[in-house]
């Protein structure tokens, strides 16, 4: 199952900046981890935003959902989540 989320990231101006740094740190092994086993199949930056469009290939809403409660930068985060389906115009085999 596909779904595109977008992640906002918001952080407070007075959190502690040595716990910011690591959970940015875990963040990326975090995520990089999951784009290695193809879970996490696509990451953007939106331009100018701390703001990212990710793809996820997951097996179920709720392996998205405890996938996305163990984000490191989660309490920082507003999320939307868009679940995708195959386009019938679409010719990429792997879009699905
Ligand atoms: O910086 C972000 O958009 C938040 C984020 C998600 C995965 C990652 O490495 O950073």
């Amino acid at each position: 199952m596909l779904f595109m989320v977008e992640m906002d990231v918001n952080i407070p101006l007075d959190a502690d900046p040595e716990l910011v740094a690591q959970r940015k740190a875990d963040e990326k092994a975090y995520s990089q981890k999951l784009q290695a086993e193809g879970t996490w199949r696509h990451i953007w930056r939106k331009t100018g935003l701390y703001s990212n469009v990710s793809i996820f290939d997951v097996e179920s809403n709720e392996a998205l959902h405890d996938l996305i409660m163990a984000l490191p930068l989660y309490p920082y985060m507003d999320m939307k989540v868009t679940p995708l389906n195959r386009h019938p115009s679409a010719i990429r085999e792997d879009d699905t």
